[in-house]
């Protein structure tokens, strides 16, 4: 499969002149590609437009030629920053795990997840504890690309090791294409992405 951006506008309304113009970009599945550029340049922007979150002015986001589909489940899937902005405060795990597709009980178990933290609420879960539930709620069957923006920047060393392990071997073995989006150059490295500059 492969995710095209093409000629991608965008400006928001609260905010005068665009955050960029025509920017176009194509990822395979099974690639791993590395979105770099100074902060405030518009790398979350994209990430969202590619994910279907926002609506450039101009252009389109095309998944094998077609759009990305109104209704059910996208398979361009995001993992955010801030974890705990991107789960419902009042859902227990458990739930907020249900929300998409199911989630193959081998992904839990290989990102860490304890039985005992699906009773809880994100609120009582440490911000590592949490990015593995979103991590893991990105992966439904029908994932083909993954979007990871800035994912493990506010997680200790052994805790992001554990993460890109993971990701980088799930992605390896069902071909899904990986866009990241990092400061670091240690994480690039691993990673070998190709590199899009912004
Ligand atoms: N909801 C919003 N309303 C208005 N302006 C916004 C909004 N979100 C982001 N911006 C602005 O759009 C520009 C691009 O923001 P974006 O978060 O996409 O950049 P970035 O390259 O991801 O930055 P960083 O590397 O710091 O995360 C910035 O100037 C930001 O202030």
């Amino acid at each position: 499969m492969i995710l095209e951006g093409r000629n991608l506008t965008f400006s928001y309304e609260e905010k005068e002149g665009t955050v960029f113009q025509n920017v176009s970009l194509k990822v395979e599945s099974g690639e791993r590609a590395a979105i770099l550029g100074p902060s405030g340049f518009g790398k979350t922007t994209l990430c969202k437009i590619l994910a279907g979150y926002l609506k450039p002015q101009a252009g389109e986001v095309l998944l094998d030629g077609k759009p990305l589909p109104k209704k059910g489940y996208c398979p361009v899937q995001m993992i955010w920053q801030h974890p705990e902005r991107a789960v419902n405060p009042r859902l227990r795990m458990r739930d907020t795990l249900a929300d998409g597709q199911e989630i193959e009980e081998r992904i839990i178990r290989e990102l860490g997840i304890e039985q005992d933290w699906m009773n809880r609420y994100p609120q009582e879960l440490s911000g590592g504890e949490l990015q593995r539930f979103c991590i893991a709620r990105a992966l439904g069957r029908d994932t083909r690309f993954l979007i990871a923006d800035e994912i493990s920047t506010m997680l200790d060393m052994i805790t992001q090791s554990q993460i890109w392990n993971f990701l980088l071997k799930e992605t390896k073995e069902r071909e899904i294409g990986l866009i990241v989006v990092s400061h670091s150059e240690p994480l690039l490295q691993k990673i070998a992405a190709r590199s899009i500059r912004f």
